[in-house]
């Protein structure tokens, strides 16, 4: 729809030298890049305002044949500032966006043009406003004003120059989602200047990123916002990610100073077992990763908790009991691991492991009432009931996310093998278990000093995680099965 052809466009010199690129109709097209890179000149340079050299080609006509209201017809624009020093009313404002369609000699806005505005104005959540002057409005309602304005154009192309700027998070979220909505119903072209990556990331179909003028990367979000772009073209560390719960990049700065924390040394020290909890208390948050009833997954925590509950326990929401648990003991539930186990916690078995270069801590609480076989698991029932081996793993080093994931592998095997090893029998196949039907782990790293890329049976950090991960949860299965025989 807009066809760009080796466009050079500046000031008194060129600030953008040779680009080339189309956007479609009814594309969410982002362009990026640092300050002063050239992105509000290639808005000035499609929308006509600036001389150009090279072409750029609307539904097949050069822009250079059109007259100003031709153009303003196509193509809106939301400025990045707007020079607010007389006093005009919202609704007065919104309908100068209907002066490309005015005709004859004496200018009257039509029934048509305030329909429109009415229109845009709802859209905009501006309407309220309609009466008053701009001078009385904040810089994001005046924002969603001119929005209003450039909508009331029926552009086919909205340009904005960083439309999210003075908007709060909530409005900036409905801004773009409107944005979207628009250019996936009616087809609107949207081509929008973005600082924030991860709005860009979330909304733009395409990505194109700028650097000192030329084109560094014109792809989907995946390829554009990649670690090799961003760093060099930004000058700065970033980190990119998966969005949690967003099939898009995720991008993230990592600030350069050190908090005044103390180091988090793992330790037995930090460990208190009681008859009703086994509390780990770490000096500073580590990195976890778990499938915990209380903050589970990834995550930041300091404080874990495993909660003696008795055998008959049974509750509609185990992590609402977990987090007045927590609330209990004085914990921060947010800072806040949490499991329970029916295993008498007092059982819980600890191995400590010092390497040369990291250390590995490790407490396992087990009870096998609730043993299975995962091969024979569709003969039992789907209840949570505790009965449980609880694993924890604290490790003092700098895990990458592949050893998070390996670690948790080989400390799960290590317990399947303890299981077997002490013979422990799934009851209603008969056959040997492989664990239970509720076991729950955790994975914790200090992120700090040794990095240890892998976790895998046979690298470094494996080979101490597996055998004490293996010791740790024989020792709690036997304390188990003696107190069972002694019947207490
Ligand atoms: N009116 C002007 N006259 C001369 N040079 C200008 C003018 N406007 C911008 N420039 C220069 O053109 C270059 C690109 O500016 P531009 O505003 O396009 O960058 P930008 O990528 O939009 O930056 P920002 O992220 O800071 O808004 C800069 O070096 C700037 O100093």
């Amino acid at each position: 729809m807009i066809d760009i052809q080796h466009l050079y466009a500046g000031y008194d010199h060129d600030i953008l030298h040779d680009l080339s690129f189309s956007v479609n109709k009814g594309e969410m097209f982002g362009v990026l890049g640092p300050n002063g890179s050239g992105k509000t000149t290639l808005l000035k340079a499609l929308n006509g305002t600036l001389p150009i050299r090279g072409d750029v080609v609307i539904q097949g006509r050069p822009i250079r044949q059109m007259t100003a209201k031709e153009t303003a017809r196509e193509m809106a624009v939301l400025p990045q500032h707007h020079d607010v020093s007389f006093s005009t009313t919202v609704e007065q404002t919104v309908l100068i966006g209907r002066y490309p369609y005015q005709k004859g000699l004496f200018k009257q806005w039509t029934k048509e043009d305030y329909r429109i505005a009415e229109e845009v104005m709802e859209q905009t959540g501006v309407t309220r406003f309609r009466h008053q002057s701009l001078l009385s409005l904040s810089g994001g309602e005046r924002q969603r004003v001119f929005l209003a304005q450039a909508l009331a154009q029926k552009p086919g192309i909205l340009l904005l120059d960083e439309p999210t700027n003075h908007l709060d998070f909530s409005y900036q979220k409905q801004m773009l989602d409107a944005l979207k909505q628009w250019s996936l119903k009616d087809g609107l072209t949207v081509i929008a200047i973005f600082h924030d990556l991860n709005l860009a990331s979330m909304y733009c179909d395409r990505l194109l990123l700028l650097d000192q003028g030329s084109i560094r990367a014109l792809d989907e979000p995946e390829e554009v916002l990649e670690v090799g772009h961003l760093s060099e073209v930004y000058q700065s560390e970033i980190h990119v990610h998966a969005h949690p719960s967003f099939s898009k990049p995720f991008t993230n700065v990592v600030p350069s100073y050190q908090d005044q924390k103390p180091e988090a040394v793992i330790s037995p020290d930090h460990l208190e077992v009681s008859e009703s909890r086994v509390y780990y208390k770490s000096l500073r948050p580590l990195k976890c990763y778990s499938s915990a009833v209380l903050n589970p997954g990834f995550g930041w925590f300091e404080e874990f908790m495993n909660i003696q509950v008795d055998h008959s326990f049974r509750c509609e929401d185990p992590a609402g009991y977990l987090i007045t648990e927590a609330e209990r003991y004085g914990c921060q539930t947010y800072r806040t691991v949490g499991m329970m186990t029916a295993a008498k916690v007092t059982d819980a078995s600890t191995v400590f492991v010092e390497k040369e270069d990291f250390t590995v801590l490790v407490v396992v609480t087990a009870g096998t009432g609730n043993a299975v076989d995962v091969v024979h698991n569709n003969r039992h029932m789907q209840e949570a009931v505790p009965g449980t081996i609880n694993t924890w793993v604290f490790i003092d080093g700098h895990l990458s996310e592949q050893a998070f994931a390996q670690s948790l592998m080989t400390a799960t095997e290590a317990k399947v093998k303890a299981v077997t090893d002490m013979d422990i029998k799934d009851p209603l196949s008969g056959t040997t278990a492989t664990g239970t039907s509720t076991d729950s782990i955790l994975i914790a790293g200090t992120q700090q000093g040794t990095v240890l890329e892998y976790g895998g049976t046979i690298s470094s950090l494996g080979r101490a995680v597996g055998p004490a991960v293996y010791k740790a949860s024989k020792e709690a299965i036997a304390r188990y099965l003696d107190r069972k025989e002694e019947g207490i």
